[in-house]
C-alpha cells in the first residue's frame, strides 16, 4: 500500500504531515518532526524579526477542537533559513511565512530566495489573529491579486499558499481565478476559522486573553468546512495545482475523506498538539487499514472520486 504523494515534484513519503504552527517553532520541535513519521516538516509561520506573540492564555482546547490567538510567535526568518541550511535530512521542508504587511512578505521572500535547502514556501494568507484592524489578506481579492502579480516577478522558487476558509461559491471561483494565473505550487486549505469565541461559564468569561477572547477555531468542528474548501478548490483550480487538506483530522478515516475530496496530502494541527508525535504513526496505520479493506493500492485509486447524488 503506497500512501506517498508528489506535490509538484516534491516527493513526500507519507501524505500526512504537521500543520504550520503546531510544535514546529523551535529547533527541538523541528528536529523532532524531522525524525518523526510526518511526511514533511512545515515550520511555524515566520516574520522578519522574532516575535513573542500575544499575552497568555492564548490557546484553549474544548471538546469540539481548539481556539487560539497565538499572535504569530516565531524565531524570525533568519533562524529558520539557518536551520534549513544546517539540517542534514532529506525530508521535505515547507517554510511557512506570514509577514504583517505585504512589504514584510517581500522582505522575507527576498531572503528566502537565497536559501537552497527548503523545498517550498507556504505563504500564509490567512492568519486570523493579528490586530483587530488587520484584515485577513485571503479575503481581500484585489490586494492578493496585486501582491501575487508583483511577487512572481521576482520570486521564482516553489511557493504554495495557505488559505482561510471561504463559504460562498463566488469566492471560491474568484480565488481560483486569481491563483490559476500564477505558478502556484500547492494550495493548503484551510487555516483556522477566524474569530470564534469559547466561554467558561464558571468564570462567565472568554477563555483566551487576546482580542477580547476572539480567536481562530481549529479541530473536529471545522472539518466539514475544510472538506468543502478542498472540494471546491479541487473543482475550480488548474489540475496541476495540488491541494493539501487541513482542518479537524483526528483519524485515518478523516484523512481518507480529504483524499476523496481531492487532497494530495493532509496536515494535522489540533490533534497533533493533543497527541504529539505518535499521531503520525497512528494515522498512517489507520489509513493503510482503510485502503487495505477497500482494496486500494495508492491514493490515486480514489483521489477526488467523491460520489455525489
Ligand atoms: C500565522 C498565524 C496564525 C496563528 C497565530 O499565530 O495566532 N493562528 C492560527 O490559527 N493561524 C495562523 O495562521
Amino acid at each position: 500500500i503506497d500512501i506517498s504523494t508528489n506535490i509538484n515534484g516534491i516527493k513526500i513519503s507519507s501524505c500526512i504531515m504537521n500543520a504550520s504552527g503546531i510544535l514546529c517553532c523551535t529547533e527541538k520541535e523541528l528536529y523532532n518532526l524531522m525524525m518523526s513519521s510526518s511526511g514533511a516538516v512545515v515550520t511555524k509561520s515566520c516574520t522578519i524579526k522574532p516575535r513573542k506573540g500575544n499575552l497568555k492564555p492564548r490557546y484553549f482546547e474544548w471538546k469540539g477542537g481548539s481556539i487560539n490567538s497565538m499572535g504569530l510567535p516565531n524565531l524570525g526568518i533568519d533562524f529558520y533559513l539557518n536551520f534549513l541550511e544546517k539540517k542534514n535530512s532529506k525530508k521535505p521542508f515547507l517554510l511557512s511565512i506570514s509577514g504583517l504587511s505585504i512589504e514584510e512578505n517581500y522582505l522575507i521572500l527576498r531572503k528566502a530566495n537565497i536559501s537552497s535547502n527548503m523545498n517550498a514556501i507556504e505563504l500564509n494568507l490567512s492568519c486570523p489573529n493579528l490586530l483587530e484592524k488587520d484584515k485577513i489578506l485571503g479575503y481581500d481579492f484585489s490586494k492578493i491579486s496585486d501582491f501575487l502579480e508583483n511577487l512572481f516577478q521576482f520570486y521564482k522558487k516553489p511557493l504554495g499558499v495557505k488559505l482561510p476558509p471561504y463559504f460562498e461559491d463566488f469566492h471560491f471561483r474568484k480565488m481560483a481565478f486569481i491563483l490559476n494565473k500564477y505558478p502556484i505550487y500547492f494550495v493548503t486549505c484551510i487555516n483556522s476559522l477566524p474569530n470564534g469565541i469559547c466561554i467558561d461559564i464558571n468564570k462567565e468569561s472568554v477563555v483566551i486573553h487576546p482580542k477580547k477572547g476572539f480567536g481562530g477555531i481549529g479541530g473536529l468542528s471545522i472539518k466539514p468546512f475544510a472538506l468543502a474548501n478542498v472540494r471546491k478548490f479541487y473543482t475550480y483550480l488548474r489540475k496541476d495545482i495540488p491541494i493539501i487538506g487541513c482542518g479537524g483530522i483526528c483519524t485515518g478515516k478523516d484523512v481518507f475523506e480529504y483524499i476523496l475530496c481531492g487532497a494530495s496530502a493532509v496536515q494535522i494541527g489540533t490533534q497533533f498538539l493533543k497527541e504529539g508525535i505518535p499521531v503520525f504513526d497512528r494515522l498512517i496505520k489507520e489509513l493503510i487499514t482503510i485502503l487495505k479493506n477497500k482494496n486500494y493500492s495508492s491514493l490515486n485509486s480514489f483521489k477526488g472520486k467523491l460520489n455525489v447524488f
